[in-house]
């Protein structure tokens, strides 16, 4: 059952909807991704250290749209920085990720996450083991405005010292095709 559908104009993750419970017919291999709590990044580089990159599409202050404000229940008249890229592996884009960090979790103790330029993200967060983040609630999404196919991914807030961050994360074809 759809919960909540985003709001948010975007060409890099189009037509979001999040859902109230994990469907019953997905594959336990793609569960398995999909409800993983550790970092996906790790996961990602026990597969191929040597291949694994992280493509930043786009890096921009942007206005919070009213679903995201919902889901962090915080106001929605608020700009965010939003940080968009690919996961990449054996040369392709395994994970297609967008997360927004609250101007309040920038000017505390994620300082370092507006100077990350093509490091992962997920080094910084479960550098000190495992990070305070909400359960995961999985969504659907079109790759972009164009994208004919819809893809699984997930999404959690995490938590540094209190202040919020929000990761989205949608698994495109050749992570599919890794699990079967
Ligand atoms: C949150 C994690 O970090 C990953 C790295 C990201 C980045 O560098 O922007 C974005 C989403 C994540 O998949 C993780 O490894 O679990």
């Amino acid at each position: 059952m759809v919960v909540a559908v985003s709001d948010a104009p975007s060409t890099f993750l189009a037509e979001l909807s999040w859902l109230a419970e994990s469907p019953a017919d997905l594959s336990p291999y793609l569960l398995d991704w999909l409800c993983d709590q550790g970092s996906l990044t790790r996961r990602l580089q026990a597969i191929d250290l040597d291949s694994f990159t992280v493509e930043v599409v786009a890096e921009a202050w942007q206005p919070l749209d009213a679903e995201s404000a919902s889901y962090m229940a915080t106001a929605a008249e608020q700009q965010v920085w939003v940080r968009d890229v690919y996961l990449h592996l054996f040369g392709q884009p395994w994970v297609q990720a967008r997360t927004l960090v609250p101007a309040s979790t920038l000017a505390g103790p994620g300082q370092h996450l507006q100077r990350l330029g093509d490091k992962p993200l997920g080094a910084a967060l479960f550098r000190h083991g495992q990070p305070d983040r909400t359960p995961l609630q999985l969504g659907r999404a079109k790759a972009t405005e164009q994208g004919e196919d819809w893809l699984w991914g997930r999404r959690s807030t995490f938590f540094l010292q209190q202040h919020p961050l929000v990761v989205m994360e949608f698994f495109l074809p050749p992570l599919l095709e890794h699990l079967q």
